[in-house]
C-alpha cells in the first residue's frame, strides 16, 4: 500500500461480516476480508472493482455509516466508528441512491443545508456549477437519475469538505454532465480536497485517478497509478494486430472525421483530447502526421497504448460475471 505525504484516509486489514444470514443458515458472510488503502489529499484516489466487489461496503465503513467487523480506519486522524458531528462536518458524501429526502425542492434543500455550516459554499455558484437551475422547481423525487446526482454532489459540496466520497460519480449522466462533474472533481482535487470514488467503470479511473485500488472478492487484488497498471501484464507484441489507442491533445474542436479509415474509431474524448482507437498501423499514424502538418497542428502530448485500463482490470479479475 503507497503512504502518501499527506493522507486524509487509512484503512488496514478491514472486515465486514453481515448476517445472521437465513440463505445461510444463519452463518454471517465475510463481504469484506482485509481491504487495506490510503487515500491523499489533493489526490483522486479510485477503488475500481466489479459488481459485488465490497467499494461500498468498504467506504461506507470508511465514513461510519456501517461499523466494521475488524481492521482500523483512520479518516482525517480520527476513528469514524466513534467521532462525532466535528469529523462529519469536515466529510462529504455522495451515496448511490443519492440519500435525499424526495418531496425536497433542490434549491431550499441546498440553503438548508448550508445554513447548518459556518462557511458554506455559495449556493448559487453551486447551482450554476451543475446546471441546477434547470430543474430548481422539480421534487427530487421525479429529478431524472442524472439530475438527483448532480444535486447530490451539491449537497456533498455545500460544506466545504475537506474530503469527498463519490459512489459511483457518473452513474446516470449524460455526457455533457459528466464532463462538466469531471472537470468539477479536478478543480477541488487541484484545490486540495482528498477525492475518494468506487467506480467499476475503467474509463471513469482512467480520467480521474491519481491511485487506483483494484478490489475482488472483498481483497485487494491490484494497486498503482493507472500508468503503473497498464504496464502490468503480458507484453504486448509490437508487431501483431492489437487494437491501440493513440491518445494526443491538441487545440479543441479539430474536425478529424475522414482523416482515419471508418473502422479507426477518433474522438474528442474532452476539448482539446483526442484518441483513435482501432488495428492501428503505421499506415494510419502517418495519414494523421500529414493531416496535422496540413493543418499546422502540432500535438502537446502524444501517447500509444496497447493495453486498457479494463484489459488490465479482466486479466487480473478474471472474465466470470458477478
Ligand atoms: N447486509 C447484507 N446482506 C447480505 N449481503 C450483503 C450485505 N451487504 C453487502 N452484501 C454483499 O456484499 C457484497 C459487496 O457489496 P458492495 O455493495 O460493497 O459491493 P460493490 O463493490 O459496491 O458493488 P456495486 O459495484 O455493485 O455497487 C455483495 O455481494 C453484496 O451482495
Amino acid at each position: 500500500m503507497r503512504s502518501p505525504l499527506s493522507p486524509v484516509l487509512s484503512i488496514n486489514g478491514l472486515i465486514k461480516d453481515v448476517g445472521p444470514l437465513s440463505s445461510m443458515d444463519g452463518r454471517m458472510l465475510r463481504v469484506v476480508s482485509g481491504v487495506s488503502l490510503s487515500a491523499g489529499r489533493g489526490q483522486v484516489t479510485a477503488l475500481l472493482g466489479a459488481n459485488g466487489a465490497g467499494k461500498t461496503t468498504t467506504l461506507e465503513c470508511a465514513q461510519g455509516l456501517q461499523k466494521r467487523s475488524g481492521g482500523s480506519i483512520s479518516l482525517l486522524g480520527q476513528d469514524p466508528a466513534t467521532a462525532g458531528a466535528e469529523l462529519r462536518s469536515r466529510v462529504g458524501v455522495m451515496l448511490q441512491d443519492g440519500g435525499l429526502p424526495p418531496s425536497a425542492r433542490p434549491v431550499p434543500l441546498l440553503r438548508h443545508i448550508a445554513g447548518l455550516y459556518a462557511h458554506p459554499w455559495p449556493v448559487d455558484d453551486l447551482i450554476q456549477r451543475l446546471g441546477i437551475d434547470t430543474f430548481s422547481r422539480t421534487t427530487v423525487r421525479r429529478l431524472s437519475g442524472g439530475q438527483k446526482q448532480r444535486l447530490a454532489l451539491a449537497a456533498a459540496l455545500v460544506g466545504r469538505p475537506e474530503v469527498l466520497f463519490l459512489d459511483e460519480p457518473s452513474a446516470g449522466l449524460d455526457p455533457q454532465s459528466r464532463q462538466l462533474v469531471f472537470e468539477l472533481i479536478g478543480e477541488l482535487r487541484d484545490a486540495g480536497m482528498g477525492i475518494i470514488l468506487t467506480t467499476h467503470l475503467m474509463d471513469d479511473a482512467q480520467r480521474l485517478a491519481d491511485y487506483v485500488y483494484i478490489i475482488d472478492g472483498g481483497r485487494n487484488v491490484a494497486e498503482g497509478t493507472v500508468q503503473e497498471l497498464l504496464q502490468r501484464g503480458p507484453a504486448v507484441d509490437a508487431g501483431a494486430d492489437h487494437v491501440r489507442t493513440l491518445t494526443f491533445d491538441a487545440k479543441p474542436g479539430l474536425d478529424l472525421s475522414g482523416v482515419l479509415p471508418a473502422d479507426v474509431v477518433v474522438l474528442e474524448e474532452r476539448a482539446g483530447s483526442y484518441t483513435a482507437t482501432g488495428t492501428l498501423t503505421p499506415r494510419h499514424l502517418a495519414m494523421l502526421a500529414e493531416w496535422w502538418a496540413a493543418h499546422d497542428v502540432m500535438p502537446a502530448a502524444m501517447s500509444l497504448q496497447a493495453r486498457s485500463l479494463e484489459d488490465v482490470f479482466l486479466d487480473i479479475s478474471g472474465k466470470d460475471i458477478r
